[in-house]
């Protein structure tokens, strides 16, 4: 308890929210939701101070600028493998993201961008159309006949956890993945395990994951060599799978099997934050009026999604702009302090001079507590998404000047800004749009989350719905 006294008043140090047990620190009550608890001790301490976790000192730089100066800063100084590392190796597997160095994941990234163009974009919608359609009217309806007066209930992680990996296994990762989902492989549920915590679980989800595909993988070559030996040209595979094995790194070394096979599972893992929807009536039906207004044709039957239409939808993207705003999936990121790094005084000054941040603390900016920033947005706890008609992006209500464009952040920035957003936010058009289109949803409480040290999920978030007559 001493010792923090005058770390606090050094001067260089930031202040440290006070706790009795050095250990524990400030463990239970950040873990009982981390965008509070940052948001509580910003009242007190200002945009810079330490916590402790588990033993680990993290600081917290809030704020807009705080958030450019955390995802702006240059991988040697504040380093995102350091801080992930432990965490995301037992999901994703050894030697890819964060267990391997920023060059050599850059290089992966590289890679994985492949799937992620424009112009494959335009093929992926009618595919994620006609996958969540179906599923709409077998799965769901075949089970819950919800007509007439009769609402019915489904649980949206549950359901968008099942579509997200459809949609991504017919999209990115090839037929053979969207087989064994369609033949009830536990893929699934090896998915969902490793969205839990680390644990026995987890390394057993992992191992299985690895093998299913690394057996795909193994199976695709000696189809590639049957048909080169009969001297025909090897069957094209138009997905991420395939695109990869034909990868080098810039040495010339290829990809190695199990690094392809752990590529997927964290692309798969890290497309699995799109899983997250909020509804309610009102919004529902003007997204309806909107699908209308768009997609009419003279028969009166919407006409079928496409690519540069969704782009467009402007209730649409509000929609889910305003999640993303106010429950982002990644509320708040981290990187490891490799050297002792001074804040920028625009970030915050002690009565003393600049803040310096030591070596070895975790530094964490929060996207999930700008995001929610009274002095940035009007009723900043609101689910509005009207917000985002009224002047545009980035603009709300006239409060956020052009200066406080970090304040939202929900894909990251600089180095390590998310390459999935374009695809998660393709994912999410369809799949809603495809609600609206089948069906009246309303919901009767705010669905509950469940935060963690750097993501949200949900749960028990039932959605009520009944078909359109
Ligand atoms: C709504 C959905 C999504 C949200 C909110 C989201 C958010 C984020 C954020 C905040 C980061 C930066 C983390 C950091 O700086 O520490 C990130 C990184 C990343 N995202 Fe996403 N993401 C989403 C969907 C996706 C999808 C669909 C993919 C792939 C298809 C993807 C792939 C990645 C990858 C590979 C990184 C790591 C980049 C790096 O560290 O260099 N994400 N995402």
């Amino acid at each position: 308890m001493l010792l923090q006294i005058p770390a606090s008043r050094r001067g260089s140090a930031p202040p440290v929210v006070f706790h009795i047990l050095p250990v524990i620190g400030s463990s239970i009550e950040f873990g009982r939701n981390p965008t509070r608890f940052l948001i509580k001790y910003r009242e007190k301490y200002g945009d810079v101070f330490t916590f402790v976790i588990l033993g680990q000192k993290l600081t917290a730089v809030l704020g807009p600028k705080g958030n450019k100066f955390v995802m702006g800063m240059k991988s040697e100084i504040f380093n995102a493998e350091d801080a992930y590392g432990k965490f995301t190796a037992p999901v994703f597997g050894k030697d890819v993201a964060f267990d391997v160095p920023n060059e050599v994941f850059k290089e992966q990234k590289r890679f994985l961008s492949f799937g992620l163009s424009h112009s494959n974009f335009r093929t992926y919608v009618g595919i994620i159309d006609e996958e969540v359609t179906s599923y709409l009217n077998t799965l769901l309806t075949a089970k819950e006949v919800a007509q007439g007066d009769n609402w019915k209930s489904f649980d949206a992680y549950s359901v968008l956890s099942t579509l997200n990996i459809l949609a991504s296994s017919r999209t990115l990762h090839g037929k053979e993945v969207r087989e064994s989902i369609r033949s009830g492989s536990k893929v699934v549920s090896y998915y969902d395990e490793l969205d839990g915590s680390l644990g026995p679980l987890t390394d057993h989800a992992q191992k299985q994951l690895s093998a299913f595909y690394l057996d795909i993988i193994q199976r695709r070559k000696e189809r590639y060599k049957k048909m080169k030996d009969a001297l025909t040209d090897p069957e094209e595979d138009s997905d991420l799978i395939s695109a990869l094995m034909k990868q080098s790194y810039r040495d010339g070394t290829p990809l190695q099997d199990h690094v392809i096979a752990h590529l997927m599972i964290a692309l798969l893992m890290a497309g699995r934050h799109t899983i997250y929807l909020a509804v309610n009536q009102p919004v529902a039906e003007d997204l309806y009026a909107e699908q209308v207004k768009y997609f009419s044709s003279p028969n009166g039957i919407l006409r079928p999604l496409v690519y540069d239409d969704i782009r467009t939808l402007p209730l649409m993207n509000a929609v889910i702009k305003e999640t993303l705003r106010l429950q982002p999936p990644i509320h708040s990121v981290s990187r490891m302090v490799r050297q002792d790094t001074p804040v920028p005084a625009d970030c915050g000054v002690l009565p003393k001079g600049q803040i310096i941040i030591p070596k070895g603390h975790v530094v964490t900016a929060s996207q999930g507590v700008s995001q929610l920033d009274k002095q940035l947005w009007d009723d900043a706890e609101k689910w509005n998404p009207y917000r985002w008609l009224q002047g545009g992006d980035h603009h709300n209500a006239g409060k956020l000047e052009s200066t406080d464009l970090g304040a939202y952040q929900p894909f990251g920035g600089g180095g390590h800004r998310c390459i999935g957003e374009q695809y998660a936010i393709m994912q999410l058009t369809i799949m809603v749009s495809c609600f609206i289109r089948a069906f009246e949803m309303r919901i009767d409480s705010e669905p509950k989350r469940k935060q963690f040290t750097t993501v949200t999920l949900p749960s028990n978030s039932n959605i009520y719905y009944r078909r359109r007559s």
